[in-house]
């Protein structure tokens, strides 16, 4: 296999919405087609890749380093033994000539390019990438159904307690049971009337929602705030404090005793080892959000996975951040805990393939080559001119 031509495009996931950190007013993503000259079925083997929302796209990155470390490396230097591109070697080719440390936003235009990558290695191989996956790193094994969690619950202009209530509703209508929401932009006071709003649609269990704070709360005020959570009981506290203070996960975790979740915006195996060193979290209940299209890539949440392995933590307490195709499966062929999924937010970046139905939330993944892209409409429409040029 020899990679005949990338090519990249700015796409916008510009909305109204916003987090306690940031509007999305400006957000938009890089979307890259790897060409290849494998030929299955008449036509050219073409990897897709795109980064998760929250980065902007990286096309400096991708422009000027990657792509044409990428295009200039010598073919016989990228292919493993069965002839294909091998990501892992691939990898190496990428990150030749960068330092370590200091990850900063070259690990998303690297993790653009390696979901294209695995893309078109599976699409080589005629088979889906969960499969791919399961049988060259799980033993075989891949799930037969995902868990998923619908993330929204977003502030939004005029959005009040019935918007959100109407919002979570219309997730449980599409099979979702656990739902996801952001808090930490307003008085603590008018987040908890949030939360009983969005607790009375349903039915006050605390286990089916999660809280996602994006690292707006200094230590003192997630604190406060987990103290006045606590009886809630919720399935998580997500991103209470700045994703890089270790230390204060570690207090935080000290006096609540529920489930946290962190790490969307730790973008290496070696910021996922100092948060599981340092971070003071709970390999029995805590959960791990590392987002491979943020952060390197699978070849990287592979070296993630084993290193959480080395420290005694199950792949099943990992749910990527992101809510796309490319973690769905990582979650299905390696055993994780589920995804996120982004119901109405991010389109047509999230989601699934358009025939998948959700139900009692949990997804099964559709058998086609590749990561699926193709089977979902709205995101090929978008991909396909890329590829073509
Ligand atoms: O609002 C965002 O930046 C997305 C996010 O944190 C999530 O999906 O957990
Ligand atoms: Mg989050």
């Amino acid at each position: 296999m020899r990679i005949t031509a990338i090519r990249d495009i700015v796409a916008p996931i510009k909305s109204d919405i916003a987090n306690a950190y940031i509007d999305f007013s400006t957000m938009t993503a890089s979307v890259v087609a790897v060409v290849t000259d494998v030929v299955v079925e008449g036509r050219p083997v073409v990897g897709f890749g795109f980064n998760s929302n929250g980065r902007y796209a990286p096309q400096g990155l991708l422009r000027e380093r990657f792509i044409p470390r990428l295009l200039s490396a010598r073919p016989e230097d990228l292919q493993g033994e069965d002839g294909l591109v091998d990501p892992h070697r691939a990898w190496a080719a990428m990150m030749r000539n960068e330092k370590p440390g200091g990850h900063g936003e070259r690990s998303v235009a690297v993790g653009v390019l390696d979901m294209a990558l695995w893309d078109a290695v599976a699409k080589a191989n005629r088979v889906p990438l969960w499969r791919l996956l399961a049988d060259r790193y799980n033993g075989g094994e891949a799930d037969a159904t995902a868990w998923v969690y619908a993330a929204g619950g977003y502030y939004y202009p005029g959005k009040g307690l019935e918007g959100l209530q109407d919002e979570m509703r219309s997730y449980l209508d599409r099979g979702y049971s656990t739902v996801k929401m952001k808090v930490g932009l307003v008085p603590l006071e008018e987040d908890l009337a949030r939360i009983e709003a969005a607790l009375a649609v349903l039915d006050h269990d605390g286990s089916r929602l999660c809280v996602d704070v994006n690292g707006r709360f200094s230590l003192e005020e997630a604190i406060r705030f987990g103290h006045a959570i606590a009886p809630y009981n919720l399935r998580w506290y997500e991103e209470p404090v700045d994703p890089l203070d270790y230390l204060a996960h570690a207090a935080l975790a000290t006096v609540y005793a529920p489930p946290l979740a962190t790490g969307e915006n730790l973008f290496s195996m070696q910021d996922a080892r100092n948060l599981v060193r340092h971070g003071g979290l709970r390999a029995d209940r805590d959960i791990l959000q590392f987002d491979p299209a943020l952060s390197y890539g699978l070849v990287e949440y592979l070296r993630t996975r084993d290193m959480l392995a080395a420290h005694g933590w199950s792949p099943r307490r990992c749910v990527p951040h992101g809510g796309h195709q490319f973690a769905l499966n990582i979650a299905v062929g390696l055993g994780l805990g589920g995804n996120e999924s982004y119901p109405d937010v991010f389109a047509p970046f999230g989601g699934f393939a358009d025939s998948v139905p959700v139900r009692d939330s949990r997804v099964a993944m559709p058998d086609i080559p590749g990561i699926g892209f193709e089977a979902k409409s709205a995101l090929y429409a978008v991909m396909r001119p890329v590829a073509e040029g």
